[in-house]
């Protein structure tokens, strides 16, 4: 044993050689007490860093714990009943590789990964047989290349042909084996999205999320862009980043074990401390590209939303002449992106230089040092002689150590892809916890002004009740108030009773509309009482209908799918009576009839387009229609049918409306003064009617009376 350890360094004559000797000797004679002593105190580390790891964790959630539960900062009820939280301060998140990326990965992954059994481990699975497989795969080649150069050098022609040969026969394994992996890397990344797109469109589509995501609350700008795009991404960079980090991982265990076995543990230790090093001080410069990627991903679905934008309503705009002014815009939109896009690129320009310096040289010297440890030293329990042995040692050392250094290289790089990773699990994850305190009431919106006052900060804190079971519509002392704060009317208090037609007038901007979102549950009720009957009672028509995809009866049932159709017992024939109600059963005359589909908010005109949404009400018939200005665009005698068939049908009607034609269908009046005030009455409309008459003819006169003055003027000075 004593012989075996023996180290021979070439020459050793020198004093500071013989110190060396000697030193080397002690070391060789406890190799073992010591090596364990070095694992014994790396491994107390790691399990210090990972204790200290999981206190902080404990500290910050309790911290944020506190901030929530602070009174001001978060707000009650859900669905009908919660308050806005008036909380500005939106935290700008970093992106970063810490612990709240590792928090929002981890539940990503419980999203992506739902179980032991799922389909998605499996693929994980067979993903790591491959990776196993080809890393094996490829240590057998880094020997078999050995053994050729090896009779080569020797000149044996048959072991150099047999070694061909057996070349040839690993190269099918191999092949296959990088197909699998990429086709699994493929197959993962797909499956990711479908569960995140599934887990997302369930709670986006809930509680009325997608609505309030937008109108109530600032933190999304661009939920589209984060479903489609992000997810996408988040899936395809989770995909890669296993392969990506798995395999090299993997090389790199398998590699320098079997390096360690012929160079000597003790240089590869050596290596690997300066090789760690090294990537410490790049780790530190490295740019926080996470963060980059987060910020592009922003500006991208920004500049996608103006161009989405300039399509919704490109007539208007082409109306309107209105080209130049958009493409201001949209130039603004791209510029920004693109000076973005071009900071990463510098970044990654620099960095880049700095990594290959780093990686294929500084690394790549290292690795020919330790590859001649065998030549210049003699490694304990190893036995190497002639010039072939050397060589074939050499070249599966070198081929091995390129390998394990190419894996650590990806390895160093795949920081620069989990920071991307970090960047696209911070945009999901927002949207996750986004729609997490929608659903539980909490908004983030930015206030007005007016909503510090006193009196409206004491309307914003308070709670209301609403009930669904009642058989008609009442709201007492219930406040108006905007997504922002803005106090409408102070206290709301009206009754509807089947039967009771009522009409609701006021100035723009009074809140008219606001009233009907409060009552469908869009916004919050601050205080008071609402009482209802349930939502498939209450049916709402707005100004600019709603036209789905799909086919034309698809656009008379609207929600309802066919099957509901047929449930109901209604046939194309009942759809085509109705429209025939509203005189615009000739678009059943397309070629493909009720199946057509056509995207109808472009192929009908806007009178078209209220007469479907009437005939919808028709279809629908509920107790409660609420009608907010959906008669703008058709003539008088449209809106008469429309109007006395809705009440045929027993359908209570709330209107919003300023014509006058509309009176004398309603019984009750709601007239809003756009001061906070409102009167709520019995609509005399024919004794309404005249008075108005009257009061524009007074109204004329006064008008004329400067005229007559400046008339009479005239004729006295003449
Ligand atoms: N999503 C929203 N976020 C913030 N404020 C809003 C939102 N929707 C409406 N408002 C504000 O609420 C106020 C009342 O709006 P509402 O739509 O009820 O007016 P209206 O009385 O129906 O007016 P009009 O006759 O013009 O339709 C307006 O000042 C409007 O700016």
């Amino acid at each position: 044993m004593a012989a075996q350890s023996k180290l021979y360094l070439l020459p050793p004559e020198r004093p500071i050689r013989r110190i060396l000797s000697s030193l080397a000797r002690t070391y060789l004679q406890h190799r073992t007490h010591i090596s364990r002593g070095v694992y014994l105190a790396l491994f107390a580390t790691l399990v210090k860093r990972i204790h200290d790891a999981v206190v902080e964790q404990k500290a910050a959630s309790q911290r944020a714990a506190d901030l929530r539960d602070r009174p001001g900062t978060s707000s009650l009820g859900g669905d009908d009943n919660g308050k806005n939280n008036n909380n500005n301060n939106t935290k700008k998140k970093k992106v970063e590789i810490n612990r709240e990326f590792v928090k929002n990965l981890l539940r990503l992954l419980r999203i992506v990964i739902p179980g032991w059994r799922s389909k998605e481990l499996r693929l994980l699975v067979s993903h790591s047989v491959f990776l196993v497989l080809r890393t094996l795969l490829s240590l057998y080649v880094a020997e078999l290349d050995g053994k050729l150069v090896s009779s080569l050098v020797r000149g044996k022609g048959r072991d150099f042909l047999l070694g061909i040969v057996w070349w040839m026969i690993v190269a099918i394994p191999a092949t296959f084996t990088n197909s699998m992996l990429s086709y699994h890397q493929c197959r993962l990344s797909l499956s990711y999205r479908k569960r995140l797109t599934d887990y997302i469109h369930d709670k986006y589509l809930s509680n009325m999320t997608f609505y309030a995501i937008s109108a109530l609350d600032d933190r999304i700008k661009n939920p589209d862009q984060l479903i489609t795009v992000d997810t996408s991404r988040f899936a395809d960079s989770l995909a890669e980043l296993y392969s990506n980090l798995a395999k090299p991982v993997l090389d790199m265990a398998i590699y320098n074990y079997s390096l360690s076995r012929s160079v000597g543990g003790e240089g590869l230790f050596i290596m690997g401390l300066l090789v760690q090093l090294s990537a410490n001080v790049m780790r530190m410069l490295t740019p926080p590209f996470g963060k980059y990627v987060a910020d592009e991903a922003r500006l991208e679905g920004e500049f996608r939303f103006l161009h989405s934008r300039l399509i919704d309503y490109s007539e208007e705009v082409a109306l309107y002449h209105g080209h130049n002014a958009e493409k201001d815009t949209l130039d603004k939109g791209y510029f920004t992106l693109i000076k973005h896009v071009n900071r990463i690129l510098r970044r990654r320009l620099y960095h880049g230089f700095m990594e290959d310096f780093v990686i294929k040289y500084f690394w790549g010297a290292l690795g020919l040092i330790l590859c001649s440890v065998p030549v210049f030293f003699r490694i304990p329990g190893q036995v190497t002689q002639t010039m072939g042995d050397r060589t074939e040692s050499f070249v599966t050392n070198r081929r091995m150590l390129l390998s394990s250094s190419d894996a650590f290289g990806r390895l160093m790089f795949s920081y620069k892809e989990i920071s991307e990773l970090a960047g696209h699990t911070a945009r999901v994850s927002s949207l996750l916890e986004v729609m997490d305190d929608l659903a539980a009431g909490r908004f983030e919106k930015k206030l007005v002004s007016s909503a510090s006052t006193e009196e409206n900060a004491a309307v914003l804190s308070g709670r209301g009740t609403v009930t669904t079971s009642s058989d008609s519509i009442e709201f007492r002392e219930v406040p108006i108030v905007s997504p922002n704060g803005d106090v409408l009317v102070r206290r709301l208090s009206f009754r509807v009773q089947r039967g009771d037609h009522l009409l609701i007038v006021g100035p723009n901007g009074c809140g008219k509309s606001s009233l009907f979102r409060i009552l469908g549950g869009l916004w919050p009720v601050y205080g008071g009482h609402v009482a209802k009957p349930p939502p498939s009672d209450i049916f709402y028509i707005p100004q600019r209908p709603y036209l789905s995809r799909g086919t034309l009866r698809q656009q008379v049932i609207y929600p309802d799918t066919l099957r509901d159709m047929h449930t109901r017992n209604i046939t194309d024939a009942d759809l085509y009576e109705i429209l025939a109600t509203v005189e615009i059963a000739g678009v059943v005359d397309r070629p493909a009839g009720w199946d057509a589909e056509e995207e109808w908010r472009d192929v009908l005109s806007g009178g078209q387009q209220q007469r479907i949404a009437m005939a919808r009400l028709f279809y629908h018939r509920p107790k409660f229609a609420i009608l907010d200005e959906c008669t703008s665009s058709v003539t008088l005698e449209i809106e008469r049918v429309m109007y006395e068939t809705a009440k045929r049908l027993g359908i209570t009607l709330m209107t919003v409306s300023h014509r006058r034609s509309l009176w004398k269908y309603h019984r009750k009046i709601l007239q809003f003064d756009g001061q906070g005030g409102y009167i709520f009455t019995a609509l005399d409309w024919e004794r309404r009617l005249k008075l108005e008459d009257e009061k524009e003819d007074l109204d004329l006169q006064l008008r004329a009376v400067p005229e007559l003055q400046r008339r009479i003027a005239e004729l006295t000075a003449t």
